[in-house]
């Protein structure tokens, strides 16, 4: 099957949109790999370029180790699959599916046992004489897939081919599309903004962002050792919580993360301690996510926040409380996520002293004020301690259902050490080496 390859892939369109940033990519041999990101991130762009529809800007497209950015999409072997799947209205359900077929000059006994074939593995066979109008929503997108399938390609590239369906029959066709592909072999490009979709389908993901490939990996690789705060903020339900952390090192015994009113240790025995020294003085971001995270006794011995409720969702199979520990909050944007308000608080003489103190001694860096760490014209996802704005964070925590507690009451939480995530002002990974 065929095996794609894109090397340096940029696109612009004539009006200067960089829609694809020097990507980097890789599908294998009967893999099915999934394109993630939000609207607008590329991923269609990406997928045109793959099936000869755009032109790269420049770097190449290899299909099966050939360049291809010459090759017309007829000559391609690629079947797509689109999220308005346009069959023919005037004809059945047979001829839609047959009709790549029929233009290839396929005689008419071979066609219709292909049509069959596929019809059946789909589970349509009995809709064969039917126009599309005489067909549910499921059932069209099956007879899609059929003629996409038909014509036995060597890769599909599928883009949002579920997002037109209620939620119960996207993950009835989620479990059969991938199941499906798999069972023909055939490599596959998916493209979805659902991370659900991504998760559940790939053999591995890869997250975009403005034209940019944040992360390649395993479903279990992308959500557990996310390679940016983006991925990590991205991926997963309630979203990863992301706080500020000031790293001090005391050193032989322990690195302490302050998170405002309370601080988290890593022992110096700990590996991660030993890279996250380099941060002394600075600020980092800690992510953790809500299974990182339990309700504990008050005075429960070691790794424990107290906070305060702010407030409970109730989920059916689980409460969330979204607790107050005194810490701030790393807002990633472009997330869909509503706006959280930011909070001024009064500044006192002290305190505008205390950061005069703090700008002269250089403990947030040594950098000139508005450049960011690192360069590269990427800014830091920390809050601005000129302004003293403090975005204050309310981290998700999973109760069991309908809890006998409320919000505005004390919680204590035990903090999983060795589950917590940690980035740098940038929103790259610190901890290096971890995949
Ligand atoms: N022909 C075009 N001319 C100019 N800009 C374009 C063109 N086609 C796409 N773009 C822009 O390129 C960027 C990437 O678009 P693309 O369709 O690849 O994103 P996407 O991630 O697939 O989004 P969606 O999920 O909404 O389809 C967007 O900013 C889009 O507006």
């Amino acid at each position: 099957m065929t095996t794609v390859a894109l090397k340096d892939v940029t696109k612009v369109f004539p009006d200067g949109t960089v829609a694809v940033d020097r990507v980097n990519l890789d599908v294998e041999d009967g893999e099915f790999l999934v394109l993630l990101g939000p609207s607008g991130c590329g991923k269609s762009t990406v997928l045109r370029m793959v099936a000869g529809l755009e032109d790269p800007s420049s770097g190449v497209v290899l299909l099966d180790g050939e360049v291809a950015n010459e090759i017309p999409p007829r000559d391609r072997r690629i079947a797509m699959v689109f999220q308005d799947f346009a069959l023919y209205p005037h004809m059945t359900v047979n001829e839609n599916i047959s009709f790549p077929l029929r233009l290839s000059g396929v005689e008419p006994a071979p066609r219709a046992e292909r049509v069959a074939d596929v019809a059946g593995a789909l589970g349509i066979g009995e809709l064969l004489g039917r126009r599309p109008g005489q067909l549910s929503g499921g059932q069209r997108q099956r007879v899609a897939m059929g003629r996409a399938i038909v014509r036995r390609p060597g890769l599909f590239l599928m883009d949002e081919p579920l997002s037109n369906l209620d939620s119960g029959l996207r993950a009835e066709l989620r479990a059969e599309i991938s199941g499906l592909v798999r069972e023909l072999g055939v490599s596959c490009m998916y493209v979805t903004h659902d991370q659900a979709e991504a998760l559940t389908m790939a053999d591995r993901v890869a997250i975009m962002r403005k034209g940019v490939l944040q992360d390649v990996g395993t479903p279990t690789e992308v959500y557990g050792r996310p390679a940016t705060l983006y991925v990590a903020a991205f991926l997963g339900s309630p979203r990863m919580n992301l706080i500020e952390a000031s790293v001090y090192v005391h050193l032989d015994r322990y690195v302490a993360l302050n998170l405002g009113e309370q601080a988290l240790y890593l022992p110096w025995d700990d590996i991660r301690a030993r890279v996250i020294s380099h941060y002394h003085g600075e600020r980092i971001v800690i992510g953790m996510r809500a299974e990182a995270l339990t309700p504990v006794a008050p005075d429960a011995p070691g790794d424990v926040l107290q906070g305060r409720i702010r407030y409970l969702e109730h989920h059916g199979h689980e409460s969330l409380a979204f607790v107050d520990v005194g810490a701030t909050a790393v807002i990633v944007d472009e997330l869909g996520a509503a706006a959280v308000e930011v909070e001024e608080e009064p500044v006192s003489p002290f305190q505008r002293l205390g950061q005069a103190v703090q700008r002269l001694t250089g403990r947030f860096g040594d950098r000139s004020e508005g450049e960011p760490a690192g360069g590269g014209g990427r800014t830091s996802v920390l809050s601005d301690p000129g302004r003293h704005h403090r975005r204050p964070a309310e981290l998700a925590v999973r109760l069991a259902p309908y809890p006998a507690i409320r919000a505005g009451s004390a919680l204590a939480i035990g903090v999983r050490m060795d589950a917590l995530h940690f980035f740098d002002e940038r929103g790259d990974r610190i901890d290096v080496g971890w995949r």
